[in-house]
Parts: C-alpha cells; structure tokens; sequence
C-alpha cells in the first residue's frame, strides 16, 4: 500500500448500500462501521436517490438485481445527481457484459457476489485514494488559480504575532471563528490558513462574499435550492453548505448578511441544519463556519440590522487583524515575497526597492491594506525596466506621500479621479457603511468598485 492509499484508508467515508437482500446489507454495515466509515442502506432506488438528496455520499454499492427494478439505471440516476459520487456495482450475476455496461454508465468498480471482507476492503481503499487525489487536485487548482504570494507568517508587530498563534491554536478545534480588521488586511488569507492547518484541510474550502449577491442569490449560493424553485432554477444547486462537507465556509462581510438569511445561519450554526430554498426537507452537514467582517457588528445590533443572538453564536473566537500601517515593520518582508512573486510572473529579476520607496511604504497610509500593496508592487514590476523599482513607478494614488495632489481638472482620467476620491473617502470614515453613505452609493457598488481599483 502506498503513502495515499494509507492516509485514506483512514478517512473515514460516508458511505451508501444499495442492496434488495437483507443480510448482505447487515454484513457490510457491521464491516463498514469496524472500519469507522459512516453509513446507510436502502433497499430500493427510490430510497437510495432519496438519501442522496438529503446527504452527500463518498461512496455507494450498488446492487444491480435490485427485485424487479435494475442498479444499473440507479447507478444513472445517482450519478446525475451527484456527479463526484463514486459507484461500485455488486451482483451475484456476474457477467463481463454487466461490467462493462455499468463502467460505461460511470461506475469506478466491480464486484462479483459472494464476496470476502479482504475484496470490500480492497475496493474500499482503492476509492478511498482516488478521492483523496481527486480532492488534493482540486485544493492544488484552487492555488494555482489563486496566484497568491508566499505567506508571510514572521511578524515585528506583537499583535500580528499574537493573531497567528491564535489562529493556529484555533484550527485545531471546530469552533466558529470571527475575523475582525480593516478591508485587504488579511481575513480571507487567515481563514484559509486555519483551514489549511486544520484536520478538514483535505476537504473543501469555500468562499462566499455576501455583500456580492443578491438576497435571493444568496439564500440559494448558501443552502442551495431544487430545480424550478425560483425563475432561472435551471437545474438543481446543492450549495456551498453542502459542497464543503467536513471542509470550511468562509462568509466574507458577515454584516452584510440580511436579517431573512441570518436566523436560517443561526440554525446552521446551532442545529447544523438547513433547507434548500424550495425544498422542505431537512438536509445536515458538518461544516466549520469562519466569518469575517469590517464593520461594528455591535452598532448593527443596536441599530436592529444583524441579530444579537447571531453575533453571540459567532463571537466564540475573535482574531482581530492589523491594519498594514499598524505594521509598517512588516511591510519590507511582504513586499519582497510579492516581488519575489511578481518577478517569476512577469519573467523578471528586478533586485529590490530603492531606499525611497521603501520609505514611502513606511510612511504612506495604506488604506486597501495588503491588497493595495500587492497591486503597487504588481504595477511596478510589469513597468519597471531596470533592476531596482525607483519612486517613480509607484501610482498617483500614493500622491500624498510621492508627489504633489491630483487636483480637479488635472489632465487625467476621470478614473483616477474617482479612484483617489474613494481611497480617501475610507480613510477618513470608519466604516464601509459611513464610506457608502458619504459617497451616496450602495454598499455592493462600493463593495465592487473597491475590488476594481484594490482598495
Ligand atoms: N501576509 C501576506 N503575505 C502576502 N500576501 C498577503 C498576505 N496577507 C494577505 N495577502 C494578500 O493580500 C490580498 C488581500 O488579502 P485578503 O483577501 O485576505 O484580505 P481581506 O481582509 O479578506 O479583504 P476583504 O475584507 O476586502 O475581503 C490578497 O491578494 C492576499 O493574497
């Protein structure tokens, strides 16, 4: 056995039995509990693609007698359902031609009845590591497509010191994790730390920014919804609560959760259940629930805007993260690391930053946090053309601190113009909410353009 096939034989798997015979579905629930895998058996495709639409299945042994009806059409039906669900089909009618109809219908096995423990535990296994590479691909395209920097975890700053032991200490457990600290400070790259040193770290990782959809949408990106269940239902969505089995959802801008989803979080949180939006019946699932915010939850309490009972339930952990000004000490490492970064993007060897810039970064105000440091430097390496970034490559944007104001009039593009307008909106407010209501916009436009210009 191989280093993979090890680590899943001891991931434990949810698992589905389809068989009509009583007895074959006794044996292998008591063999399948000894190996400390969770599972269920039907007798019937009726039942079998009803738990599949209340539970996310790993697995699933599927009979192909099934009394008058065929597991070959159920091992169709199921895979519509659930796509990433793998099927090994048993029966005591062994033939090639059964096999290879059901390999083609997209079961990954076979299995001939009667069959020995050490042939179960064989197929087992054998799933189990197809699984794990498959998940272990996912997570690696999931960083390929993120393009982020390495992580830098050194800190001068004690308080950002004391946020990484905390997180650390907190991943071990399955405690709520609330992330406090200004936009593009880090919360999003926490989360998938804690994740990361996390026993979920194999499963799923999900994102959902709230401020980013619609009320409606949201409902339906969180808990799912069924086929039809609102105008442009297409197709059935299971949802990211369901899609992060055993992983972890990060609910990015939690403030801006409305009052009709909040209490259905708050039975999430509680019960660890929910509805799909049109749906009745009542699904679980196991999923560390990470949120972060920017605003005062507390005024949002008192103004009647986020539920008090809500806030306590995530309240469990806080990790406040500095804004980048707080550290200004930090700033040369992570902007090495970036340029490191950018450098092996752009095919470039710019060698560093001159001392002027480097005391720009010290000075300047830094209101978009580690993201706006991150576009400065992207921006910088694309055009700078000898071995060191100079002053001169850094954006108007940093216009207070490199040269004189942008003044209106200015022979440039009204962009910048707006760019440089709600860059000092925010960092003279202190929240998304007074910035929105100062520059008379939404806070999803605001939220939007913020991401636009990487504040
Ligand atoms: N320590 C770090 N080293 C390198 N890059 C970092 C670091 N921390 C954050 N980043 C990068 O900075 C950017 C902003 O970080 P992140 O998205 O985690 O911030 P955020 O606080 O979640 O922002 P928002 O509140 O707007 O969602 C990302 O591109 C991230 O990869």
């Amino acid at each position: 056995m191989d280093q993979v096939e090890k680590m899943a034989t001891f991931s434990p798997m949810n698992l589905l039995v389809v068989d009509d015979e009583s007895n074959i579905r006794k044996t292998m629930k008591m063999f399948f509990d000894l190996q400390h895998h969770k599972v269920t058996t039907v007798s019937t495709p009726k039942d079998a693609l009803l738990e599949a639409g209340l539970q996310i299945f790993d697995l699933a042994f599927v009979d192909i007698r099934l009394g008058l009806e065929s597991g070959l059409d159920l091992v169709s039906s199921l895979l519509a359902r659930s796509p990433w669900l793998k099927i090994v089909v048993i029966t005591a009618f062994a033939s090639v031609d059964t096999a290879v109809e059901a390999m083609k219908r997209g079961a990954v096995d076979y299995l001939p009845k009667p069959f020995m423990p050490d042939q179960l535990k064989l197929v087992l296994e054998r799933v189990a590591a197809i699984r794990l590479l498959e998940q272990r691909i996912n997570l690696l395209q999931d960083d390929l497509d993120r393009n982020d920097p390495d992580i830098s975890l050194n800190s001068m700053y004690p308080p950002m010191q004391r946020v990484i032991e905390l997180a650390r200490q907190v991943s071990t457990s399955d405690a709520v994790v609330m992330l406090l600290g200004p936009s593009g400070s880090g919360k999003t790259m926490l989360a998938k730390l804690i994740h990361r040193w996390s026993h979920r770290s194999d499963k799923p990782f999900g994102v959902i920014s709230c401020p980013s959809l619609s009320q409606e949408l949201l409902e339906s990106e969180l808990f799912g919804h069924v086929k039809g269940a609102f105008t442009g239902a297409l197709r059935e969505n299971p949802g990211r609560v369901a899609s992060c089995e055993g992983g972890t959802l990060f609910l990015d801008e939690i403030g801006e959760l409305p009052l009709s989803i909040q209490s259905k979080l708050l039975r999430f949180l509680q019960e660890r259940e929910y509805e799909r939006v049109g749906d009745q019946r009542t699904r679980k699932a196991n999923v560390r629930i990470i949120a972060a915010t920017n605003a005062d939850l507390k005024s949002a309490v008192a103004s009647g805007t986020f539920r008090e009972d809500l806030y306590y339930r995530l309240d469990v952990i806080q990790i406040t993260l500095p804004s980048l000004s707080e550290r200004c000490g930090d700033i040369a490492e992570i902007a090495a690391n970036m340029l490191a970064f950018f450098n092996a993007e752009n095919h470039k060897a710019i060698q560093g930053f001159s001392p002027g810039v480097l005391k720009i970064f010290r000075d300047y105000g830094w209101p978009g946090n580690i993201r706006e440091l991150r576009n400065v430097v992207e921006r910088a390496v694309i055009l700078c053309t000898t071995s060191m970034i100079g002053v001169e490559l850094l954006p108007d944007s940093m216009a207070s601190v490199v040269q004189p104001q942008i003044m209106i009039g200015d022979r440039i593009k009204l962009e910048k113009i707006e760019e440089l307008h709600i860059r000092r909106v925010l960092a003279s407010t202190s929240s998304v909410q007074e910035a929105a209501e100062v520059l008379e916009i939404d806070k999803a436009t605001l939220w939007r353009k913020r991401k636009q210009f990487g504040i």
